[in-house]
C-alpha cells in the first residue's frame, strides 16, 4: 500500500503533485460503470416501487386447481370494518430510560463480508419439485419473473411469488381490512421481498429472508401474521416480533398498528411500563395477540414469569443477524425456549445474512426456504457510494466542514465509532453553525424519541448517530449518509449506508478514510462493486484484510485521536464573530426594508441555529 504512505500527509498533502492520485480517489460522478442498457435495465429492476416497466409476464391462466394448503378465508371472526378505530387498544410505551441494548454501540461479529457472496448459479439448493404453478403459465415463466426480479429461493416446495396486491388477495382470500390498509399505506406494488416471503409465510413455512435495506421487508413478515391470526383472541401472545433497539421496535409497533386498523388486536410493545401490568396474576393478566420487544427486556420478563409465550405461533427475528451474535445470543436463545408451541415458525429477515449466521440458523428452523433479493450481502443500488480519503483524523475534520461549506441538503446522517467520539463531533458542529443534534446510548429514553422525531420532521437537519441508529429505522428523506467513522463491518457498511436510499429513492453515502483505515478497505470496495458502484481497478487490486484483521476490528473499533481542531475559546469567539456578521446583516436588510425576512431551510450552504439549538451543547 504504497499508494497510501505516499499519500499519508492527509488534508495537507501535495496536492499538485498527487494530482493524478486525487483523481483516483475522489467519487465518480455515475455511481454505475455499466453501460446505457444494462444501467437502465438494473435501473428498473431495483425500482421496487415505481412499476415503469410492464411484468414480463402475462397474467397467468386462471387457476386450474386451489392448491391445498391455501388458505381460506375465516368467516367465524365479524370484521370491525371502520377504518377510523385503530384495531389496538393498548399502545404503551414504557419509561425505560437506559438502554437495554449493551452492544447497541458496536456492531458485529459476523465473520463474512461481501467477498463471500455467493454465485447465483453456484450451490442453489432450488427444488425441482416446486408445486405445480398455478398463475404462472409454467417453470420457465415463473423463473423468468423471479430473474427479473432478483428473487432468488432456495430450499423444497417454495411457493410462487405473487405479483400484485390484487392477486395476493384473490389468491389467499385477504381479509377487506387489510387489503383497505395497504391501499391507504399508498403501496401499490408489492416489493420483490414481500413478493416472495409473504407467501412462504403464509404456507406455514419457516423463512429465512435476505433483502436490501428499505425494501420493505417489514411489511413482509407483518402481513402474513396478521392474515394468520385472522382476528383477536383471548389466549396470549400467538405472535412475537424481536428487534435488536428500541427504536426498531417502536418502528415495527407503528407499523402493525397502522396494518391493522379495522381489527381489534391487541398489539404490545413491551417496555418497563407494560412489562410491569404482566405483573399480575396469569389468570387477571391482560391478553395480547402480538408482542414486539427487544430481547433483554422480553428476556427479563420471562425470568420474572410475567410472560407466557405458549402459544407463540410466530417468532420474528428482524435484524436476524445482529440478534444471532454474541452478545444477543443467548437472550434469542432463551427467547426460543420459552416459545414452546411445537409448531411454531419462526422468520429471520435481514438485509445481511452471514454464511455464519445462517448455518447457526439452519440448526434451529425446520426446512426453512432461503429468500435472497439481489446479491447477498450487497448495498441498495439506489445509493451513490463515495470513498473520500481524509489521511488523518485532522483531514476529516476538515473534509466534513468543506462539506458543509459546499452545501448539505438535509437531512443528513452522520455515523462515528463509539459515544465517545458522537459527543465530540457535535461539539464541534454545533459551533460551526448547524443544526445538529447527537443520538447515542447514553441519551435517555426520553431525549432519544425527541431526537428521532426531531430528526423525522426536519428540525434537526444534522443528526450525529453512533451504531444505534444504524439498523432499520426508516427515515424516508435521509439524503446523505456521511461514514465519519470508518465501519468497523461490512455489515455495518451496508446498514449505515441504508438509512438513505429507501424505498426506491435516491440517496447518497460517503465514507471518509485515513491511513489508518486502508487495511479494511477493500471489503467496502467489495460492495460497492456488488451494488453496481464503478471503483477503480487498483482498489479491486487491494489485499483483502485477513480474517484475524477482520476480527480484531469487529471486537474493538480502530484507536483514534479525539475529534477537536481548535480550543474551545477559539471555537466560541468564530461563534461570536459570526453571530455579530448575521446580526448587523439583519439590522440593515431591517432597517432598508423596514420588514423582517424569515428563510426557509433549503439553501443548506449555511445553517443558522437557534437560540434553543445552542442551549443542546
Ligand atoms: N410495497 C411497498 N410500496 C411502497 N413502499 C413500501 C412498500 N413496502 C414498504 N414500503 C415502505 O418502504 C420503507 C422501507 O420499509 P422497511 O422499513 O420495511 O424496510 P426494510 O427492508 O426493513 O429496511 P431495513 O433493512 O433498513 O430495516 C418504509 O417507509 C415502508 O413504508
Amino acid at each position: 500500500m504504497d499508494l497510501f504512505r505516499m499519500l499519508g500527509g492527509g488534508a495537507r498533502f501535495d496536492k499538485k503533485r498527487f494530482k493524478d492520485d486525487i483523481e483516483i480517489f475522489q467519487p465518480k460522478a455515475a455511481p454505475t460503470g455499466l453501460n446505457a442498457d444494462t444501467e437502465a435495465a438494473l435501473a428498473t429492476e431495483l425500482d421496487f416501487f415505481k412499476n415503469n416497466k410492464k411484468s414480463i409476464v402475462k397474467k397467468g391462466k386462471k387457476r386450474k386447481k386451489e392448491k391445498k394448503d391455501t388458505k381460506t378465508k375465516s368467516d367465524s371472526e365479524s370484521e370491525d370494518e371502520s377504518a377510523e378505530s385503530s384495531g389496538e387498544d393498548q399502545t404503551h410505551e414504557g419509561d425505560e430510560s437506559e438502554d437495554e441494548n449493551s452492544n447497541d454501540d458496536s456492531e458485529g461479529d459476523n465473520d463474512e463480508d461481501s467477498e463471500d457472496n455467493e454465485d447465483p448459479e453456484e450451490g442453489s439448493e432450488e427444488d425441482n419439485n416446486e408445486e405445480e404453478s398455478t398463475e404462472f403459465k409454467d417453470k420457465e415463466q415463473l423463473s423468468l419473473f423471479r430473474n427479473h426480479l432478483k428473487i432468488r429461493v432456495y430450499g423444497t416446495d417454495i411457493p410462487n411469488p405473487f405479483r400484485s396486491f390484487d392477486e395476493l388477495a384473490k389468491q389467499y382470500q385477504v381479509e377487506p381490512y387489510l387489503q383497505r390498509n395497504i391501499l391507504a399505506s399508498g403501496f401499490k406494488k408489492p416489493t420483490p421481498i414481500q413478493m416472495q416471503a409473504i407467501p412462504v409465510i403464509l404456507h406455514g413455512r419457516d423463512v429465512m429472508a435476505m433483502a436490501p435495506t428499505g425494501s420493505g421487508k417489514t411489511m413482509a413478515f407483518v402481513l402474513p401474521i396478521l392474515y394468520d391470526l385472522k382476528g383477536p383472541e383471548k389466549v396470549g401472545y400467538r405472535a412475537v416480533i424481536i428487534s435488536p433497539t428500541r427504536e426498531l421496535a417502536t418502528q415495527i409497533f407503528n407499523q402493525i398498528k397502522k396494518l391493522s386498523v379495522g381489527k381489534k388486536f391487541k398489539i404490545c410493545m413491551l417496555t418497563k411500563a407494560t412489562a410491569a401490568t404482566q405483573g399480575q396474576a396469569p389468570h387477571l393478566r391482560q391478553k395480547y395477540d402480538i408482542l414486539i420487544s427487544t430481547p433483554l427486556r422480553l428476556v427479563h420478563a420471562i425470568q420474572q414469569e410475567k410472560m407466557e409465550l405458549d402459544h407463540v405461533r410466530h417468532l420474528v427475528l428482524d435484524e436476524a443477524d445482529k440478534l444471532l451474535e454474541q452478545g444477543f445470543l443467548e437472550q434469542t436463545d432463551e427467547i426460543f425456549a420459552a416459545c414452546s408451541h411445537p409448531s411454531i415458525q419462526k422468520s429471520l429477515f435481514s438485509a445481511t445474512l452471514p454464511s455464519g449466521v445462517e448455518a447457526l440458523a439452519n440448526t434451529f428452523m425446520r426446512s426453512p426456504v432461503r429468500i435472497v433479493i439481489g446479491s447477498k450481502n450487497a448495498a441498495t443500488e439506489t445509493i451513490e457510494q463515495k470513498l473520500i480519503y481524509c489521511g488523518s483524523e485532522e483531514g476529516k475534520l476538515i473534509a466534513i466542514r468543506q462539506q458543509i461549506q459546499r452545501g448539505l441538503k438535509p437531512p443528513v446522517l452522520i455515523f462515528v465509532q463509539s459515544i465517545e467520539r458522537a459527543k465530540e463531533l457535535f461539539h464541534e458542529l454545533i459551533y460551526d453553525g448547524i443544526n445538529v443534534d447527537v443520538i447515542h446510548s447514553e441519551r435517555t429514553k426520553a431525549q432519544r424519541d425527541k431526537i428521532v422525531e426531531g430528526f423525522r420532521q426536519g428540525k434537526v437537519w444534522v443528526l450525529i448517530a453512533t451504531e444505534l441508529m444504524a439498523r432499520g429505522v426508516d427515515f424516508k428523506g435521509v439524503n446523505l449518509v456521511i461514514n465519519y467513522d470508518f465501519p468497523q463491518t461490512v455489515q455495518s457498511y451496508i446498514h449505515r449506508i441504508g438509512r438513505t436510499g429507501r424505498a426506491g429513492r435516491s440517496g447518497e453515502a460517503i465514507t471518509y478514510f485515513t491511513n489508518e483505515d486502508q487495511t479494511y478497505l477493500k471489503s467496502i470496495v467489495n460492495v460497492m462493486r456488488e451494488s453496481g458502484c464503478e471503483v477503480a481497478d487498483w482498489m479491486l487490486a487491494m489485499k483483502k484484510p485477513s480474517k484475524n484483521q477482520k476480527k480484531n476490528l469487529r471486537q474493538r473499533p480502530l484507536g483514534r485521536s479525539s475529534i477537536n481542531t481548535m480550543s474551545s475559546y477559539d471555537k466560541k469567539k468564530i461563534a461570536h464573530k459570526r453571530d455579530m456578521i448575521a446580526n448587523s446583516k439583519k439590522r440593515k436588510v431591517a432597517a432598508s426594508d423596514n420588514a423582517a425576512s424569515t428563510s426557509a431551510p433549503g439553501a443548506y450552504g449555511g445553517f443558522k441555529k437557534s437560540k434553543s439549538d445552542s442551549s443542546k451543547a
